[in-house]
């Protein structure tokens, strides 16, 4: 499939090498410094857009993808209290959007694994924390995924969201540890991201995904389906 890369930074780059390697070409990368010269136009015959920019630009490349007709996987994270509204334009529009604050099935797994938990320990008296660890360059903080993470706990225990504690070491992809602690004992989960491929890998499954769909979708959507 062609592929439309809107931010085209350590994401983008190993989007393109592993979905050149898979046989996807990427016929169009964008970027801060071209951004401004880009117009729907420039998407015409791209099947699919990838999304890894920054906070404060993703929701103007989605407009862009659902002005040019094409669907859009968006990974870009920060930009997620205006889902509501996006889901509103894209319904209006009839396009297609895929968002997840963390593409790789390992979280998912997680994510699936801390609810289930959460619910069954929701009546006893635990104290719950969420840490994150991500690289110096990350410009958001908590992450998406920690933010996601802290959702669905309270989900579960349908409580409050727990604290969340950010720190940023050098080179680090990604780790979330959830904890559930107590007086008597003490639960721990973590997710280490050793690199960047399971993000990678899940954004370029939800391109192939998303194809011929309608709506807005996330990763539990893939994962659930045939
Ligand atoms: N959902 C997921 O699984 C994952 C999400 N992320 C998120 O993806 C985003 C990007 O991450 P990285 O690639 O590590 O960042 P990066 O800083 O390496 O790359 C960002 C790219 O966006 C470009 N950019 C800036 N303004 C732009 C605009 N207006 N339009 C298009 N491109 C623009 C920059 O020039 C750069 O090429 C972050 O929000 C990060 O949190 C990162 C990894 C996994
Ligand atoms: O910025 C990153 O690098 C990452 N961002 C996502 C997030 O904010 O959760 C996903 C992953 O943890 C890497």
């Amino acid at each position: 499939m062609k592929i439309a890369l809107l931010g085209y930074g350590k994401m983008g780059r190993y989007i393109e090498r592993l979905a050149t390697e898979g046989g996807d070409e990427v016929v169009l990368r964008v970027d801060e410094h071209n951004r401004a010269d880009i117009r729907s136009a420039d998407l015409e015959g791209v099947d699919v857009a990838i999304d890894f920019s920054r906070p404060d630009a993703a929701v103007a490349n989605i407009e862009l993808a659902l002005a040019a007709g094409v669907p859009v996987v968006v990974g870009t994270t920060g930009w997620l209290d205006q889902l509501p509204t996006v889901r509103k334009q894209v319904e209006e529009a009839g396009g297609a959007l895929f968002w997840a604050s963390n593409f790789s099935v390992g979280v998912n797994v997680f994510f699936a694994a801390a609810r289930r938990l959460a619910e069954l320990i929701s009546k006893e008296n635990y104290r719950v924390s969420i840490e994150e660890t991500h690289h110096t360059e990350k410009i958001d903080a908590p992450s998406g995924t920690a933010i996601t993470l802290a959702e669905t706990v309270a989900a579960g225990l349908r409580g409050d969201r727990p604290d969340i504690i950010s720190y940023r070491e050098k080179d680090v992809p990604g780790t979330h540890l959830l904890r559930f602690s107590s007086d008597i004992d003490e639960i721990e989960m973590t997710h280490t991201a050793h690199s960047r491929e399971g993000f990678a890998r899940g954004a370029i499954q939800a391109a192939h995904w998303i194809a011929g769909r309608r709506g807005v979708f996330t990763m539990a959507d893939l994962l659930e389906s045939d």
